[in-house]
């Protein structure tokens, strides 16, 4: 029997789990309000608030990291590489602790798991991090030579979800299109064709739908006057974009559920921010029927959101149906999925990918 231990830090939680072979034997979702991340500067800062919350998690199960033959931490922003398991490496956890490809909570994964992994001896990995690229060329292309799209999202469990809709479907995940709707502290809207994400928004950067905690795409001119306007800061202005936008800018909080309460209680304003919410998700998801030029076999909705069945699932539905049937797989399978790429290459069923290889491979 293989025991590993899964980190999943997410922008705004938390979420830990134990895994023995193909069972889920303990789990946790600690949730982190924008308050509590505030005190952090710097991603890399969040470390041992990060780490204090797995010891408090295993202390109170009994376990010690010695007792684990893998970690496996949620990938962060590397470079670009292809779907898999990766065995986290020197390279990739300089290249994350400096932030050299951009800051989210997901770098600390394989940071805290390359800790644990040279202090016991056990291996470290990631699967499917947030840069995973499979785009294809032409939605590449932004607008404007000095700038490309970048295919940033939550990969991990966009496939993971991906693969189980494809088998309630009766078909293998390279047969089908599907459109995927990731909604959580970010929100990813990925067209995937024949088991590729060949289109999909930056999900960190001002490129999609508004979210809990991030602004998604703003009106371009009126963005660059206040940066200009002298008033502001370079971090003032990024954490507008990410952190301090969305549900968090317009109604003070980045928790759906508080959202919800707002709106059962009377508040239209609130109403109206998340409604709006809603309806930039599903205006993506018209883009993405477009890019799979309207063969799409299901949507596919998931991520915290899709827990709300009262609001959120029910607008969504509402907005897309049109377009194809709605199956919705609440939180989603990323636990799951970084337990199971682990446990692959522990029983020699797959071999763990190389970070710095790839990257030579590259170039
Ligand atoms: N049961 C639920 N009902 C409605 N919203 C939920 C529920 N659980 C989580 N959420 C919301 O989902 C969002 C976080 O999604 P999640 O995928 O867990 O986040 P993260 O991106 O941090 O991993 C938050 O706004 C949270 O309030
Ligand atoms: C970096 C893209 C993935 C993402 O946005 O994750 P969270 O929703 O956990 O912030």
């Amino acid at each position: 029997m293989y025991r590993i231990l899964v980190i999943n830090p997410g922008s705004t939680s938390t979420k830990l789990a134990i895994f023995e072979d193909e069972k889920q034997v303990a789990s946790k979702t600690l949730r982190h309000t924008p308050e509590e991340l505030s005190q952090f500067k710097r991603l890399i800062d969040q470390y041992e608030f990060r780490v204090n919350a797995i010891e408090d998690f295993l202390k109170t199960l009994g376990f010690e990291y010695k007792d684990f033959n893998a970690v496996v931490g949620r990938g962060g922003l590397v470079r670009p590489i292809p779907s898999g398991t990766y065995l986290v490496d020197e390279l990739m956890v300089e290249e994350l602790k400096q932030a050299k490809y951009g800051e989210h909570a997901s770098n600390l994964g394989a940071v805290i798991a390359f800790e644990i992994s040279n202090k016991y001896n056990i291996p470290a990995y990631i699967v499917d991090p947030v840069v995973v690229d499979e785009m294809e060329k032409i939605a590449k292309i932004s607008g404007h030579p000095m700038f490309e799209r970048k295919s940033i999202f939550h990969a991990l469990n966009q496939k993971a979800v991906a693969r189980r809709a494809a088998e309630e479907l009766g078909k293998k995940y390279e047969e089908i299109n599907l459109i995927v709707v990731h909604m959580g502290g970010g929100i990813s809207i990925g067209a995937h064709r024949n088991g590729k994400v060949i289109d999909v928004n930056n999900a960190l950067d001002g490129d999609g739908p508004f979210t809990p905690e991030r602004s998604g795409t703003l009106p371009l001119t009126q963005l660059i006057d206040l940066c200009y306007s002298g008033k502001y800061d370079y971090d003032f202005i990024k954490k507008r974009i990410k952190g301090k936008g969305g549900l968090v800018a317009y109604l003070g909080t980045n928790d759906a559920m508080k959202v919800q309460e707002m709106i059962s209680n009377g508040d239209k304003k609130a109403e109206l921010v998340y409604k709006a919410m809603a309806y930039q998700i599903a205006k993506w998801v018209g883009k993405m029927a477009a890019a799979l030029k309207g063969e799409v076999d299901a949507i596919v909705l998931t991520g915290g959101l899709a827990y709300d069945e009262n609001y959120m699932v029910k607008w969504l539905k509402e907005y897309t149906s049109f377009i194809a049937k709605v199956l919705v797989y609440p939180g989603g399978d990323e636990e799951k999925a970084l337990a199971m790429g682990a446990l692959r290459v522990l029983r020699g069923e797959e071999r763990a990918r190389s970070y710095k290889e790839e990257v030579q491979m590259r170039g």
